[in-house]
């Protein structure tokens, strides 16, 4: 956590269809002070793609070209990272990891009705299961950044971005006990 940002950096992450999106645009809409970065967006705008993953239908990003690229946004804080993947980001310019989990058949129902594969809907469904999103904040992130939020309903979609921008103005007088008032509160 830098004492020295004046706004905090968040990353918004989870599993295809959980809500990344939706869950920024609606703090951006909250917050005059933050930025959506949609990594996805952002690598394709600055040259990030390193290729394009047939099988999946997806584009591989070259994560040290984009690292480089936001690194000067991240120093100046106040960005919303979003994207499916964290572990690329220094925890050193992190301050909260938000994982958003959704229940399987509402993941089912979202990518169903994006028109994805069977194979591609199954394939997100495996990393909703097996935590794989959770794991790799842990295992990159200090405990006390993550927290784990329900995105099911437009109810969950509105109390977690009420939660996160109390958190948000909240930063940087919390300490280690209190840092997550206000978002676990
Ligand atoms: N909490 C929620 N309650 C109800 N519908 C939601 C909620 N969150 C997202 N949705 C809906 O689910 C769909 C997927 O949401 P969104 O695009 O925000 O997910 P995402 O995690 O950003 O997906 P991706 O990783 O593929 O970009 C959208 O149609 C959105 O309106």
């Amino acid at each position: 956590m830098s004492s020295e940002r004046h706004f905090p950096n968040i990353i918004i992450t989870g599993t295809p269809g959980c809500g990344k999106t939706s869950h920024c645009e609606m703090l951006v809409g909250m917050l005059a002070e933050v930025k959506h970065f949609s990594i996805s967006d952002i690598a394709k705008e600055r040259k990030c793609i390193a290729a394009h993953d047939k099988l999946r239908d997806c584009d591989i990003v070259d994560e040290d070209k984009l690292l480089d690229e936001i690194e000067d946004d991240l120093e100046e804080g106040g960005i919303l990272v979003d994207w499916h993947a964290c572990e690329i980001f220094p925890e050193s310019l992190i301050d909260l990891v938000v994982v958003l989990r959704c229940k399987t058949d509402v993941i089912y129902d979202r990518l169903t009705e994006r028109g994805y594969k069977n194979s591609k809907i199954q394939e997100n469904l495996d990393v909703e299961i097996m935590e794989i999103i959770v794991e790799e904040a842990r295992d990159n992130y200090d405990s006390s950044i993550i927290v784990e939020l329900e995105s099911n309903t437009m109810e969950d979609l509105e109390q977690n971005c009420d939660k996160i921008s109390k958190w948000f103005y909240n930063f940087p007088t919390n300490s280690e006990n209190d840092y997550l008032r206000g978002i676990t509160s």
